[in-house]
């Protein structure tokens, strides 16, 4: 058993700490001294330099809320901020925090779910709780919480949490597994009340888990691209997701389809699929739904399943998600992500009186229930991602500049 550690000293800073190479101005409003004082401690023991203005030299701006942001910085300033990105200070913090997130739902805990998940709005909102600052503060200094160590040791919080991992397996799927006594990925490949999407998710786990490098993403998308062509001529394919932030690799292919014509996309998806099988680029079928004939669902249809790289047999997740032209712009930018912009830009949405999600932007009337694609209840006509950012005043973002 590992002894206690003995009280630290106020250690020196350290150019390599996890703040290394940051240029940091911090906006004070709505900062406690004491706190304020802190923070650029912190900061500075870490490895960044404090910056007094906000000169060319500064990579990031931390404020307390976007609205003590917007007051310092305007809009155009903000556009012109070289790489401008929402601040990652606190990517320890969320990382640890949405790994206790999981856990919590993982053990059907809601109440505590909700208050964790407020953590990753914590750079957004002033008003957070005595015990999530002690959070904070431990991994702001330790880059652990303990409490998560605990959890993480836990058997039953490791088990469901593998489960949780297979493709299809939900957090209480997962407890019912367990609690028919699983402890490993090999017991459940003898279970019998699997659906045939978690049994391809088994049996392709660690496939599923190897990231594919970018030129291999880019190769399938140019494939991708030319079958959709031969289908029919104008078909747009983009590869979406961490692809199109360009990232260097890549968890699985988000492909987002639509025709310029408004039409041409119905119906589209089926023969795309049956093709793409008799090439051997796609495999596995994991979920397939077409709404596009119906206008059921705005119209959207969605492939999900395994593909592999040609002449390959190791599996890959891929997405399809087919949109009608005039929605196209909302499917994009939410399939493009990252998930932090995703909730961004719904939450400024929201406080606009709309409703943003991947089929529209919607006036938030009473009574709408945010149901998607309802009938009667149009999205906003904006054709281009540029017009939904303008629309919701958010400052534009190429697709690389939005990994937040
Ligand atoms: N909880 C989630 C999950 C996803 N998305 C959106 C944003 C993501 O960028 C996009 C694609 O989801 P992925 O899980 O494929 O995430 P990425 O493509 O960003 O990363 P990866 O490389 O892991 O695939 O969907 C979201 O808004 N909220
Ligand atoms: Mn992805």
């Amino acid at each position: 058993m590992a002894p206690k550690r003995t009280k630290r000293k106020s250690p020196s800073p350290d150019p390599q700490g996890m703040f290394a190479g940051m240029t940091v101005f911090l906006i004070e409003d709505g900062v406690q001294s004491l706190r304020l004082q802190i923070w650029k401690q912190k900061l500075v023991q870490m490895g960044a330099k404090v910056e007094t203005q906000l000169s060319e030299k500064v990579s990031h701006v931390f404020a307390i809320s976007s609205d003590a942001l917007f007051h310092h910085v305007d809009d155009d300033r903000l556009a012109r901020f070289k790489g401008y990105s929402p601040p990652d200070l606190n990517k320890g913090i969320t990382e640890i925090f949405g790994k206790l997130v999981n856990i919590y739902r993982a053990l059907g805990d809601d109440r505590r779910s909700f208050k964790v998940e407020s953590a990753d709005q914590v750079k957004d909102l002033p008003g957070i709780g005595k015990s999530m600052q002690d959070h904070i503060q431990e991994i702001v200094t330790t880059g652990k919480l303990s409490k998560l160590e605990q959890f993480e040791t836990d058997e039953k919080v490791k088990t469901i949490t593998l489960f949780g991992e297979v493709w299809g397996i939900g957090p209480a799927t997962a407890l019912k597994l367990y609690e028919k006594g699983h402890r490993t990925l090999d017991d459940l490949k003898n279970e019998d009340s699997l659906t045939n999407a978690q049994v391809i998710g088994l049996k392709y786990f660690d496939d599923i888990k190897t990231r594919i490098p970018r030129h291999e993403a880019q190769e399938m998308e140019l494939v991708l691209q030319k079958v959709a062509e031969d289908i029919i001529p104008g078909m747009v394919v983009v590869c979406g997701g961490s692809y199109r932030r360009g990232k260097a690799s890549c968890g699985d292919l988000d492909i987002v389809i639509t025709h310029p014509d408004g039409k041409s996309h119905k119906g589209f998806l089926q023969n795309y699929v049956k093709r793409l099988k008799e090439m051997k680029l796609l495999r596995e079928d994991l979920i397939f739904s077409t709404h596009s004939e119906e206008g059921t669902d705005s119209g959207v249809d969605t492939y999900f399943g395994l593909c592999t790289y040609p002449g390959r047999e190791l599996r890959h997740r891929i997405d399809f998600k087919v949109y009608p032209r005039d929605i196209y712009a909302f499917g994009l930018i939410a399939w493009t992500g990252n998930d932090v912009l995703n909730r961004r830009l719904r939450l400024l949405a929201e406080s606009k009186g709309y409703r943003l999600d991947d089929t529209g932007l919607f006036p938030a009337t009473h009574g709408s229930g945010g149901k998607r694609g309802s009938r009667g209840t149009a999205s906003l006509k904006l054709e281009t991602e540029k017009e939904v950012f303008d629309f919701l005043g958010f400052p534009w973002l190429e697709p690389y500049e939005r990994n937040l």
